[in-house]
């Protein structure tokens, strides 16, 4: 699936350290400005009341380029002009849609963008929709069970499925309801638009090669990484395997070039892997949505399949240490983080936390190298199997 690109983070400019410096000064500036009562209380900035809703509502979707009046959106969508109201107004106050008159909307760049994206809106249905009302129950999961690395109930209940009454863990449940993981899968494939979410950073920064190597991208989606990996490398052989739902969404027709160099497989990654002797299983996005005792398996049901020097390659976040790193990009792992506490009873981890999760697991596989391309929000853990 094609989305418009968004804002750059180009790899010939610094624009992005630059940025991230400037907002981390804003933010402490907001900071010492604003009243200690108010610091941790939710009504001081919280956007998603608003941009949820008007999403969800399809109000966003359906706002003229030109600007107008609420009661246009309103009929659009037959809603009631003052929940319109309301919402439009509450967003405008964070930049998303600017009130010319009182009552005249018209866009702003970050209105804009939520209009003409579909992808994106996917990502706020998910993102805002499913995965941080879980985080608002992780004290309620906590409370009713402590200490566990079940993604469901077993033990802990984590937040998604006290929100969604469910038993289920979230991909078995998302099996059950189509709408939803399409969702999902459409939103994970546009999340690698927001800058620092690029694939290019690995296809950059990982020696995948021009030699004729296989590549199994293991939980990999509607292959929108094996896509653009396929289109980096003229050799490479991608075989992407998900779960038989989301495979079933990602076999459209694929552009010539890349027909016979991606193929699609349904596999449940806690089963023997059945690709033996492939050079590298990447696993992207994958095992931060699973607690240690869940993230081994996966790794466990790999080993079947590896070769001697058989590449297992992460694409993920690292918490970093103690002031290594600027403290919004701190809190972005951390943010997701807590969204995987609240959706799986899951969690990002450090570079100790990754090696001690292989190590754990078999003792053959060597972590060789973790490092984080400039201007990656994610990293890259290179693992050796030495077997
Ligand atoms: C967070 S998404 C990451 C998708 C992709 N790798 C990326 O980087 O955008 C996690 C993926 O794991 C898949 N998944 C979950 N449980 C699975 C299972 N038991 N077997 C195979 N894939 C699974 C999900 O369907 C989803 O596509």
């Amino acid at each position: 699936m094609d989305y418009p690109i968004l804002q750059t983070d180009a790899p010939d400019s610094n624009a992005l350290a630059a940025r991230i410096k400037l907002l981390g000064l804003l933010d402490e500036l907001r900071g010492l400005l604003t009243d200690p009562a108010l610091l941790g209380s939710p009504e001081l900035r919280n956007p998603s009341m608003s941009i949820l809703a008007l999403v969800h509502l399809k109000i966003i979707e359906n706002f003229p380029s030109e600007g107008t009046t609420i009661k246009d959106p309103a009929e659009r969508v037959n809603r009631n002009g003052n929940i319109v109201r309301q919402l439009m107004s509450h967003a405008t106050t964070y930049h998303v849609f600017f009130q010319e008159k009182p009552d005249f909307f018209t866009h702003t760049a970050g209105s804009r963008v939520l209009t003409e994206n579909e992808g994106m809106r996917s990502w706020i249905l998910v993102g805002l929709g499913e995965t941080m009302p879980g985080t608002l129950k992780i004290a309620e999961a906590v409370s009713q069970n402590n200490d566990s690395e079940e993604p469901q109930h077993t033990i802990i209940i984590p937040g998604w499925n006290i929100q969604n009454n469910t038993d289920l863990p979230v991909f078995q449940a998302l099996a059950t309801m189509p709408e939803r993981a399409t969702l999902f899968a459409k939103a994970m494939s546009w999340h690698t638009q927001l800058p620092g979410y690029s694939p290019q950073y690995l296809l950059d920064h990982f020696p995948f090669g021009s030699g004729d190597i296989t590549v199994v991208d293991v939980g990999g989606g509607i292959g929108h990484i094996a896509r653009a990996l396929a289109d980096h490398c003229p050799t490479v052989q991608c075989i992407v395997q998900d779960r038989p739902e989301v495979i079933l969404q990602a076999e459209q027709p694929l552009p010539a070039n890349l027909q016979d160099r991606v193929r699609f497989q349904p596999h449940d990654f806690f089963q023997d892997q059945p690709v033996h002797g492939a050079d590298v299983y990447l696993l992207r996005h994958v095992l931060h949505d699973w607690s240690n005792k869940y993230a081994r398996k996966i790794l466990q049901a790999l080993i079947p399949a590896l070769k001697p020097g058989a590449k297992v390659v992460l694409n993920d976040h690292i918490i970093p240490g103690y002031g290594e790193a600027h403290y919004l990009e701190e809190r972005k792992a951390r943010d997701y983080d807590l969204y995987m506490l609240g959706l799986q009873n899951a969690q990002e981890r450090t570079p100790d936390e990754w090696k001690s999760l292989f190590r754990d697991t078999d003792s053959r596989f060597n972590v060789t190298k973790i490092s984080q391309p400039s201007k990656s929000y994610l990293s890259i853990v290179e693992v050796t199997w030495e077997g």
